[in-house]
C-alpha cells in the first residue's frame, strides 16, 4: 500500500523546494537596513547565487526551470548573457530606483517585465536634493564645521550663503522624483524649469529640450535623471561652464551622469560656485579634491533609505512577485521613463 504525503507532513524546507523562485544576485540593501524577513512570502522563494559554491552559470543553470523572477537591485547586472540563462524567468523585479543594472532592450526582447520601485523613494530623494541644495547656498555643513572647530569664537563671522527663494532651477528629469524636486521647489519660491527627454504635458515649466540651454538659464541644476547609454556624461565640461561661475550642482541621479574629472576640475577652479551631491562615478571612493572644498556637501548615497521608504518598499517588492506569480497586473510596471 502506498503512502500519501499530504501538504501537512511536508517539512518547511520541502514546501519551500515546490515555490517558484525568485532569483537574486547580490543581497538588496534593504535586506541589512529593515531585514530581510521583511521581503518573505509563502507564495515564493529567494535563491541566493551569493550563497552558493557554485560558478553563476552553473548555478542557473541547474536552477534554470524552477527561476520565474529576478529580484534585482543596484550593481549586479542583469544582461543578456544572465537572461539566457534563465528561460522561464517573466519579470524583474528591482529593489533600485534606476534601472540601469538591467538592460531593458533584452528584456523587451524576451517579453520579460519590469517592476520598478514606484514611488516609494520619490518623496525621501526629492527631500535630500532639497537639502543638498539648501546646504550648498546657505553653507550649513561648513558653518557647522566652522562653529564645531571654535573658529567662531577665534575668528568671527562665517561668511554668508545664499538666498534660495527667487533662484532658478533647472530640474535634468522630470521624472516621479524630479517632479517632487520641482513641486517642493516651487514651494522654496525658485523659478523651476526642466529638460527631460519630452516635454511633459501636466506641467507648465518651461522646457528646455537642450541641457546645456536649461544650464545656462538657471542658477541651480538638479540632475533627477536615470544613467543610460544617453546621459552618461551628459553634464559634461560645455554644460558645466553654461552652469557658470555662480552655479551650483546636485546629482541624486547616478555619479556618472557629471564627468565627475570636470566638475573637480570646474570647482577647483571656481567656474562653478559648489556642488551638493548624493552620487559619484566610482563609489565608495570620492575624489580626494572634494575633502577640502566648503562649497561641496557630500552624502553616501543614501537618498534612497530611510525606514519608512524601505518599509513601503518590502510591501511593493511583495506585492510584484505575488503579483506576477498570480498572473495579475504587476502594481508598478516599469513602461517609460521621464
Ligand atoms: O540610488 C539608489 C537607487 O537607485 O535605489
Amino acid at each position: 500500500m502506498g503512502v500519501n504525503v499530504t501538504d501537512s507532513d511536508k517539512t518547511q524546507e520541502e514546501e519551500q523546494q515546490d515555490l517558484p523562485k525568485v532569483v537574486l544576485f547580490r543581497p538588496p540593501p534593504a535586506f541589512s537596513l529593515i531585514g530581510e524577513e521583511s521581503f518573505a512570502s509563502n507564495k515564493f522563494h529567494f535563491l541566493k547565487t551569493y550563497d552558493s559554491q557554485l560558478p553563476l552559470d552553473q548555478f542557473l543553470s541547474t536552477h534554470s526551470h524552477s527561476i520565474k523572477a529576478i529580484l534585482s537591485s543596484g550593481g549586479a547586472p542583469v544582461n543578456a548573457d544572465i537572461l539566457q540563462l534563465l528561460p522561464e524567468v517573466g519579470v524583474v523585479v528591482t529593489t533600485s530606483a534606476g534601472l540601469n543594472q538591467i538592460d531593458i532592450p533584452e528584456c523587451r526582447r524576451r517579453g520579460i517585465k519590469i517592476a520598478n520601485s514606484g514611488n516609494v523613494y520619490s518623496a525621501d530623494v526629492a527631500d535630500l536634493a532639497v537639502g543638498l541644495l539648501i546646504d550648498v547656498l546657505r553653507k550649513v555643513s561648513a558653518s557647522d564645521r566652522y562653529v564645531r572647530q571654535g573658529l567662531w569664537a577665534a575668528k568671527g563671522n562665517y561668511p554668508l550663503g545664499s538666498k534660495l527663494s527667487g533662484k532658478r532651477a533647472g530640474i535634468v528629469g522630470l521624472g516621479n522624483i524630479g517632479y517632487e524636486v520641482a513641486k517642493r521647489l516651487e514651494a522654496f519660491g525658485c523659478f523651476v524649469s526642466y529638460n527631460s527627454r519630452k516635454k511633459k504635458p501636466y506641467v507648465s515649466y518651461p522646457f528646455y529640450h537642450d541641457v546645456c540651454e536649461l544650464a545656462a538659464n538657471c542658477d541651480a541644476l538638479i540632475i533627477c535623471c536615470g544613467l543610460s547609454d544617453e546621459t552618461r556624461h551628459m553634464i559634461n565640461k560645455q554644460v558645466l561652464s553654461a552652469l557658470g561661475k555662480e552655479g551650483v550642482i546636485v546629482n541624486i541621479g547616478r555619479g556618472a551622469i557629471i564627468d565627475e574629472k570636470e566638475m573637480v576640475r570646474c570647482l577647483m577652479q571656481g567656474e562653478i560656485a559648489g556642488a551638493g551631491l548624493d552620487v559619484f562615478e566610482n563609489e565608495p571612493n570620492v575624489p580626494q579634491e572634494f575633502f577640502a572644498m566648503d562649497n561641496v556637501v557630500l552624502s553616501p548615497h543614501r537618498a534612497v533609505f530611510t525606514p519608512e521608504s524601505l518599509k513601503d518598499l518590502s510591501q511593493l517588492v511583495v506585492g510584484n512577485l505575488e503579483a506576477f506569480l498570480s498572473n495579475k497586473p504587476l502594481l508598478t510596471e516599469y513602461v517609460d521613463s521621464e
